[in-house]
């Protein structure tokens, strides 16, 4: 392939970031401009050294399944990798708020790490796995090469430097210091490109489709697609003090500024965490179960309910603030309708094993996917009990928000990650197999122990802190010290580590598994015991 144009195009564009680093106004700007030339000029080097000017080098090569999937690979395995980053990272905070002193200031506090935490398992591990499977889904369904020719490669390395900028911009210590859009304007910008070109490459895709009929998974994609592109947007909505600076400061103030950001939070776990992954689910869960949805009719109605609601529902995040009471009220109530089209979904997603249960036991895939759709109901049931105003009263700051987060982001967002990147990869990479079933099996149980003790631990030890936290004696005075009801936390901290780290060793069994898988290997291997009652012989 010939890259002259992208290499040039890289090449110009570092020497612009080696410029803005010269003349920046301030030391931050300077530092994370060096990282941006470095990154690129790194990007320029590799890429000239595939120029090719042979007539041959004109000719693009096509991929086996007549499909554009070489990007899809290199997501797949961007999707691995950022995982592994994201859970580790989890695993040295969790650490850090049990053990303060692996605090090492400044640029490793805990300050800094948390969010490079969300922002890797949410943005690298959690957005890769989006890019690459709707890349995936929308070709299969219909029936259309990708659209825009190499515009794909553009959003898969535009999104990875967006990542890299935004973790080692945290690091530095630039920030927003808005929740899960923490990058600053001019990371912000670029996201906004890539974006651009993401939307234009799926819905192209959709418009040149040569079957004439919409699957529902692709709604769902569109639907993360399209409104992550407004709620970005709107949110960081800012006015930077310099054009060779890293700070800015927000159209918005005070209580505004407040509802922005939660409606921007909330509507991010309802199209990124739950509207991307049920497109997944839609397409996956099918797939390897060899099932056809279960019902379509009720697709489409939780599909258009789902949507609807969950952008009214974000002042649940600012109960007993200066919002105004009615807003709140709104926000509660939404969430407590938005029960339904999130159950009508895992209903719609449980059901689709109509007459294959016995694949639960057998096929460890399924099983993934499956306890994915028990968590992503248990966590839509939790959420609208903790929107109640009085329920919010005892959890809001408590740790139970925690543990609600990670239900939902280790079962459901990881479990269903898990099951699509098992069901790719022999796919695309030609392989008969996985290289282990056994293999995901262990993963299957490290995964769910883990999240077992996250999440229970978590719930024991948010409610304790709330009921420390409002603890009055007969005199009226409050019975804890904030500093007593910290010390508290220390042996739950010390478990939602050991959590975690069980999470974060499957991450690692399953890396193994790929890297292998892709190498052609097959391990040789008893097949998995599917049940631990003893087997029924056959009458004879
Ligand atoms: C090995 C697995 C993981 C561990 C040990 C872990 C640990 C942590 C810790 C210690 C925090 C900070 C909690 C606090 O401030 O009190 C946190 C926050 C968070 N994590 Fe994780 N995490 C893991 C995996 C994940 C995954 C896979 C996701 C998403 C897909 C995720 C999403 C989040 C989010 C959204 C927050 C912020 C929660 C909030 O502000 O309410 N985590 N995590
Ligand atoms: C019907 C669905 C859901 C509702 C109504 C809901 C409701 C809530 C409520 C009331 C809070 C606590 C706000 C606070 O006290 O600060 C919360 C926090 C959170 N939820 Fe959910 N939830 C739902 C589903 C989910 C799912 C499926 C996920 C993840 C995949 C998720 C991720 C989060 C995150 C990340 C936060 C923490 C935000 C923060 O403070 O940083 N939620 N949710
Ligand atoms: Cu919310």
């Amino acid at each position: 392939m010939n890259y002259t144009t992208e290499t040039m195009v890289i090449a110009v564009a570092a020497f612009l970031a080696l410029l803005l680093a010269a003349f920046a106004h301030d030391h931050l700007f300077a530092v994370h401009m060096g990282i941006l030339c470095f990154c690129l000029a790194a990007g320029a080097a590799v890429l000239i050294r595939r120029v090719d000017f042979s007539p041959a080098g004109q000719r693009r090569k096509v991929d086996i399944s007549g499909y554009f999937d070489e990007v899809i690979r290199y997501g797949l395995i961007a999707t691995v990798f950022w995982g592994v980053v994201g859970f580790l990272v989890g695993v040295v905070i969790a650490l850090q708020l049990a053990f303060p002193d692996l605090n090492i200031a400044p640029y490793l506090n805990f300050g800094r790490l948390r969010p490079v935490h969300t922002s890797a398992v949410i943005f690298a591990f959690g957005g890769n796995a989006l890019i690459m499977t709707s890349f995936y889904v929308v070709q299969r369904t219909c029936r259309a090469r990708l659209f825009g020719g190499s515009l794909a490669w553009f959003v898969f390395w535009g999104y990875q430097l967006f990542i890299v900028m935004a973790a080692t911009g945290y690091v530095l210590g630039i920030t927003q210091a808005r929740e899960y859009a923490e990058p600053e304007w001019y990371v912000d910008l670029w996201l906004t490109i890539v974006w651009v070109a993401y939307l234009a490459v799926y819905l192209g895709t959709i418009l040149k489709r040569k079957e004439p009929h919409i699957y529902v998974a692709n709604w769902f994609y569109l639907a993360f697609i399209v409104t992550i592109a407004m709620l970005h947007v709107v949110n960081n909505l800012a006015v930077p003090v310099s054009f060779l600076g890293s700070k800015s400061y927000s159209v918005f103030s005070g209580v505004q500024d407040a509802l922005t950001q939660w409606w921007y939070g909330h509507n991010a776990v309802g199209f990124f965490l739950t509207a991307g992954f049920l497109g997944m689910m839609y397409y996956f869960v099918p797939k390897q179960a060899n099932r056809p949805v279960y019902s379509y009719r009720l697709s489409i109605i939780h599909f258009w309910a789902l949507i609807f609601m969950y952008i009214w529902a974000g002042p649940h995040h600012l109960h007993y603030t200066a919002l105004p009471d009615w807003a709140q009220t709104l926000g509660m109530v939404f969430s407590i309708m938005l029960w339904m089209p999130s159950w009508g979904g895992m209903i719609n997603g449980l059901m689709t094993l109509s007459g294959a249960w016995d694949k639960i036991r057998t096929d460890p895939i399924i099983r993934m996917m499956i306890v994915a759709i028990a968590f992503y109901g248990m966590s839509t049931f939790e959420g609208p009990m903790m929107s109640v105003k009085t329920v919010n009263s005892l959890s809001h700051y408590t740790e139970w928000t925690i543990g609600h987060v990670h239900s939902g982001a280790l079962g459901w967002v990881g479990m269903i990650t898990f099951g699509a990147i098992y069901y790719l990869t022999p796919k695309l990479w030609g392989r008969e197999r996985l290289y282990s079933l056994r293999m995901v099996n262990w993963h299957f149980w490290l995964a769910t122990l883990g999240i077992v003790v996250y999440a229970a631990v978590l719930w024991v030890a948010g409610i304790q802190q709330g009921l420390m936290w409002r603890e009055y004696n007969s005199q009226g005075f409050l019975v804890y010290s904030f500093a007593e009801t910290v010390a508290a936390m220390f042996p739950y901290y010390v478990l939602r580590a050991v959590g975690g780290t069980l999470y974060l060793a499957g991450g690692l069994v399953m890396a193994w598994n790929v890297f292998m898988t892709i190498r052609g290997h097959l391990r040789d291997e008893a097949a998995i015991p599917t049940t631990f009652a003893p087997q029924l012989q056959p009458a004879e």
